[in-house]
């Protein structure tokens, strides 16, 4: 088992570190995975958002490794509800990382979007997802014309719970940290230079001010991995789960209804069968 301290909470119920064999194997495969999208899309490179949060921020790291940073553009888009901390974060990393990077003040852009229809602008989900949206309308206008592809951030423990905006942060072409649930995006950030104090910052959408993913959705990101790991994407029944770690029924109900209820945000839009007239 791989030795890093600080990725787990004390009270995480369950260790999904990878071994250290295994970590690198994913590392690899990770990069494997950047270049072979860019390249059977004929691309020049990528686009991604940086939130100076742990997800943007790993993608970054591992992008700029598999491509090149001459060949990744960052797009850092605050508006009011981000925190000067997350925006200068965001920042920090493209420096660092040394890839061209672009600030987008996207507040006028929303605003005119809330002007439109004011009685939906204080609808704090609404609104807050109309900023989501349109970091994903400005990450493809920045792509389409430097011929390069839109790098998603998507984990596995956001796509199983539908923790995302439909058609914002989710429109992407490729999620390359999508098969890692959050506890392994943190462990494989650290095993890649991501500082310390990002490994282990609090996730939030940046939605509304003062919002976090772990408030929202009701519990601990250690906990929604375990669940999600043994009872979701594993075998185990709810009362084997409840066995084997400390998790109530209410939590594994909680991310069976998260799961069940977002369905509709892993598939393709549905139509009606083909009638055989
Ligand atoms: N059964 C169904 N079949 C087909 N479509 C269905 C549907 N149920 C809802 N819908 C559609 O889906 C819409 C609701 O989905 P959506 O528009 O995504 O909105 P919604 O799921 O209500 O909100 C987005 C959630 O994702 C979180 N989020 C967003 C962005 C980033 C992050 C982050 O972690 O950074 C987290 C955010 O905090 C919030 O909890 C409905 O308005 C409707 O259009
Ligand atoms: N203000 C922003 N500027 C640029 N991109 C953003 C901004 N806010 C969000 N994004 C993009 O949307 C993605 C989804 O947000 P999300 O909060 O899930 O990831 P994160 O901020 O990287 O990590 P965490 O979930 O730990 O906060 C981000 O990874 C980033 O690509
Ligand atoms: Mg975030």
């Amino acid at each position: 088992m791989s030795t890093e301290p600080t990725i787990l909470s004390d009270t995480a119920p369950l260790d999904l570190r990878l071994s250290d064999d295994e970590l690198e194997a994913t590392h690899n495969h990770i990069l494997q995975f950047i270049r072979d999208v860019v390249d059977g899309a004929g691309a020049e490179g990528a686009v991604l958002g940086l939130s100076g949060g742990i997800d943007s921020t790993a993608t970054a790291y591992l992008a700029a490794e598999a491509l090149g940073k001459e060949n990744l553009h960052g797009l850092v888009m605050p508006s009011v509800v981000n925190s000067d901390e997350n925006m200068s974060d965001a920042e920090r990393v493209a420096q660092e990382l040394e890839i061209e990077y672009d600030v987008v003040e996207i507040q006028p852009i929303a605003e005119t979007f809330f002007d439109t229809f004011p009685e939906a602008a204080n609808d704090r989900m609404a609104a807050g997802n109309v900023y989501v949206r349109v970091r994903g309308v400005l990450n493809y206008f920045v792509a389409n014309h430097e011929n390069k592809i839109v790098l998603g951030t998507g984990n596995r423990s956001e796509a199983l719970t539908g923790y995302f905006t439909k058609y914002g942060d989710q429109a992407v072409d490729c999620n390359p940290i999508g098969n890692l649930y959050k506890q392994q995006v943190r462990q494989l950030a650290a095993h890649v230079g991501v500082p310390q104090d990002l490994v282990m910052k609090t996730p939030s959408a940046g939605m509304w001010t003062g919002q976090t993913d772990e408030d929202e959705m009701g519990m601990h990101y250690d906990t929604l991995d375990a669940i999600l790991a043994l009872h979701v994407d594993g075998p185990l029944s709810k009362s084997a789960t409840m066995d084997h770690i400390d998790v109530t029924g209410e939590q594994i109900d909680r991310v069976v209804e998260l799961y069940e209820q977002s369905a509709h945000k892993r598939q393709m839009p549905p139509a009606p069968e083909p009638l055989d007239l």
